[in-house]
């Protein structure tokens, strides 16, 4: 029925302030207004329509997706827009554009690498968007090993320039976002090539298509590399393919606020390290870890709506049938993904405090916090996007067969999403930078080097190799000192488990490539403890309304539980708790699960998801799925005639073949 709210009773049931748990969700009074108003703005556009994307050819798509990226720019330059604004714009309208690596990538490598008079003549023109750029820095060859990649830039000191050349096939650019047909400009990483000295890999502004015309400059050939995963989805983006034929670009379009290349052909080192060159990645990786959060929690609001109005079973007397959502088995794949989506969501804006920080201190000549920057980001975006990817495909199959339609979002949702766990770092290369981090910080111990940060707690190793988890009743699990104690003796164990084995081995690169195994385990367990202390962080402070701070504690704890029942081999292997102490999580998480029922509408709503956003049958906010299902199937393109295309043609034949043979 049209109009009637089929969760009413769903929401009469929450235990909490929901309005109040919008503004925890959002960030702030301010961030939720802000975010609020323009996903309004958006939904109510119908220039930002967008369920026909699957129906859509690729050049339909991507034309689309043009028409839709001009029509956002001119709302965002009509209005005003602030930045926050329009990056929220961007956010609601929902689809994979240029424009993201523009804003993302092109701007903040500029941002971050180029000097002061880079920033002041490159910067206005991509502001006003009278450049677009894109970031190019994988190739054929080479994506996770950034220092293998072959493109090169070769000084020449006659002309003040720089040779940008592709010198084989493997060397072209390869996967950049928004190159393959509307860039006029890249960031491009080369290997910095002077008097025939190998300098590394550097990044050097490139125009590469006319401004007048579109077409690509000379001794530039570029174009998109294809189709990728999944109808619709990821493939508005122009993922492009490129390759120089000795462009001469002038000096001043190397980005050199880590390293210079002065008139005379002289390289001179910044006293910044040089992995700032690397910079764009952490920034872009913390963003993506927010933006887990964003895709889990979408799933995660039209898996548990859904799960509240499906019925299967359990009528009695012929009364009504049960809602899956109050199936135990339903409850445990469901709610540690909610729980998640709001570990994601506080781990997230810690990662962009700690990211506010380090840059912050490097513009002081603060180097000190860089590498544990660097280990967060790849930890965290590597673990947010890999559960987040498992995570939607797990509400795809709770919500059963209709999961699998279009319509419920939950498809192009995925393959949009899954792409995450390979871009900006495949999620396994980032989990080995964490393990040589933690490698060193153990390695460390000794020396009277204390650590700090996130990897505090191994500063209490001796404790932490010692400690017995002092469970005794299952009520105990919701103490988060001993969550806390549980997680860190784990982390530290694994970590100074691997550290010994280590030591077998008589060349330690050989040892760290033959553990890697065991490595990518332990930093998974170190940042695992990571996203639950910065939840048990957040429930320190101060939260306002009501029953919001305690529906946040059931959260916090079944993310920890679930986590520590999923890994429960850890726990055991490295003796932080005991078989009977684990089946009292269990027992606890149950409990836990009971607690969060009644508020799992209330706690999805808190999210502030329009439908238009969620772009969900399933997930509607009135939960009338089934009419809207109906509804949806009779406007698919296959539907438009009774009697198909083809009929004639290959059909028709075949009926008459066997009626023919059945008459022999
Ligand atoms: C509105 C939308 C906004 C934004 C976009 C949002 C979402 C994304 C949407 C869509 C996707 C779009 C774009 C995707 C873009 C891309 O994918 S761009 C390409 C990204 N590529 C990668 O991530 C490559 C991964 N590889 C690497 O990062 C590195 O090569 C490496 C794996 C780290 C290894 O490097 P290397 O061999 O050179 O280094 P090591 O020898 O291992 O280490 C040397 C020391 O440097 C330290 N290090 C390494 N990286 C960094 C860093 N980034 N920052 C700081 N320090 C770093 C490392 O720890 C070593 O330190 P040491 O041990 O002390 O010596
Ligand atoms: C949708 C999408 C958008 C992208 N956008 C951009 C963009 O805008 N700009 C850009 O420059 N790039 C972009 N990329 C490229 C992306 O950054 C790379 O694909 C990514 O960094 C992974 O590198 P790779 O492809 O070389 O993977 P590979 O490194 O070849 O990975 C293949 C396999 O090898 C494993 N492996 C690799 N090295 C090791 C190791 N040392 N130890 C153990 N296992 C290892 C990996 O775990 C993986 O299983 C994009 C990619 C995608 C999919």
């Amino acid at each position: 029925m049209e109009g009637v709210d089929h969760l009413a009773s769903e929401r009469s049931r929450a235990q909490f302030d929901v309005e109040e748990m919008k503004v925890v969700w959002a960030g702030s009074r301010h961030a939720l207004e802000v975010s609020d108003r323009i996903s309004r703005l958006v939904a109510s556009d119908p220039a930002f329509r967008k369920d026909n994307r699957t129906s859509l050819s690729r050049k339909e798509l991507f034309k689309n997706t043009l028409r839709k990226t001009a029509h956002a720019w001119k709302r965002i330059t009509e209005l005003r827009l602030s930045e926050e604004e329009a990056s929220r714009l961007r956010f609601y309208v929902d689809e994979p554009a240029f424009t993201d690596l523009h804003w993302g990538m092109f701007i903040p490598a500029i941002k971050g690498q180029g000097t002061e008079e880079q920033l002041q003549k490159w910067l206005p023109l991509a502001y006003k968007m009278q450049i677009i750029g894109c970031y190019a820095q994988t190739e054929l060859g080479h994506g996770s090993n950034v220092q293998g990649l072959e493109t090169t830039a070769t000084f020449d000191p006659q002309t003040d320039e720089f040779i940008i050349h592709s010198p084989t096939l493997t060397s072209s650019k390869w996967w950049p976002g928004g190159l393959g047909k509307v860039s006029t400009h890249a960031v491009i990483y080369a290997r910095l090539i002077i008097d025939g000295k190998d300098y590394g890999v550097n990044g050097f502004i490139v125009q590469l298509r006319s401004m007048d015309d579109h077409l690509p400059l000379p001794g530039i050939t570029v174009g998109d590399i294809g189709m990728k995963f999944g109808s619709g989805a990821y493939n508005t983006m122009d993922n492009g393919v490129l390759r120089f034929d000795h462009v001469r670009i002038p000096r001043d379009q190397m980005l050199m606020r880590v390293s210079q290349v002065t008139r005379e052909g002289k390289f001179v080192q910044s006293n910044v390290p040089r992995q700032l060159v690397y910079g764009t990645m952490v920034y872009v990786r913390q963003t993506i870890v927010a933006d887990a959060s964003c895709a889990l929690s979408r799933a995660v609001c039209i898996a548990t709506r859904y799960s509240a109005v499906r019925r299967q079973f359990g009528s009695q007397n012929g009364g009504v049938e049960t809602q899956v959502i109050d199936y135990k088995t339903q409850q445990s794949r469901l709610f540690p993904l909610l729980a998640s989506a709001y570990a994601f969501r506080f781990v997230g804006e810690w990662l962009k405090w700690l990211y506010t920080d380090v840059t912050q201190r490097l513009q002081a000549n603060d180097f000190s916090t860089l590498p544990e920057a660097h280990a967060c980001t790849a930890g965290l975006k590597s673990l947010t996007t890999s559960a987040t990817a498992d995570g939607i495909e797990e509400c795809r199959k709770l919500c059963g067969g209709h999961g699998y339609l279009c319509s419920s979002g939950l498809p192009e949702l995925f393959a949009v999403y899954v792409p995450a766990c390979t871009y900006e770092g495949d999620n396994i290369v980032l989990l080995l930078q964490v393990a040589r981090f933690l490698m060193k910080t153990v390695s460390q111990l000794g020396s009277g080097k204390k650590p700090v940060g996130t990897t505090a707690y191994m500063g209490r190793v001796d404790q932490l190799m010692q400690c017995h988890c002092a469970v005794q009743r299952a009520e105990d699990w919701l103490k988060p000192s001993v969550i806390l104690e549980a997680f860190e003796a784990r982390s530290a164990r694994m970590s100074v488990a691997c550290a010994q084995n280590l030591t077998n081995f008589a060349n330690p690169e050989e040892g760290f490539l033959e553990l890697s195994a065991d490595l990518t385990e332990a930093a998974v367990a170190h940042c695992q403890l990571i996203v639950v202390s910065k939840f048990i962080e957040k429930l320190k402070q101060d939260i306002p309304g009501k029953g919001v701070k305690e529906q946040l504690e059931i959260l916090c704890n079944i993310y920890a539980l679930f986590l520590l029942h999923k890994h429960l081999g850890d726990f055991l292997k490295t003796g932080c708790i005991s078989p009977k102490q684990a089946s009292l999580a269990n027992d606890q998480l149950r409990s836990l699960y009971s607690q969060a029922r009644p508020n799992a509408i209330a706690l999805v709503d808190a999210f502030d998801y329009t439908d238009h956003f969620l772009g969900s049958v399933l997930g509607r906010y009135d939960g009338n799925v089934y009419p809207k299902l109906y509804e949806e199937a009779w406007k698919d393109p296959l539907n438009d005639s009774v009697v198909p295309d083809g009929y004639q043609e290959y059909i028709r034949p075949m009926l008459k073949q066997q009626l023919r043979n059945a008459r022999l």
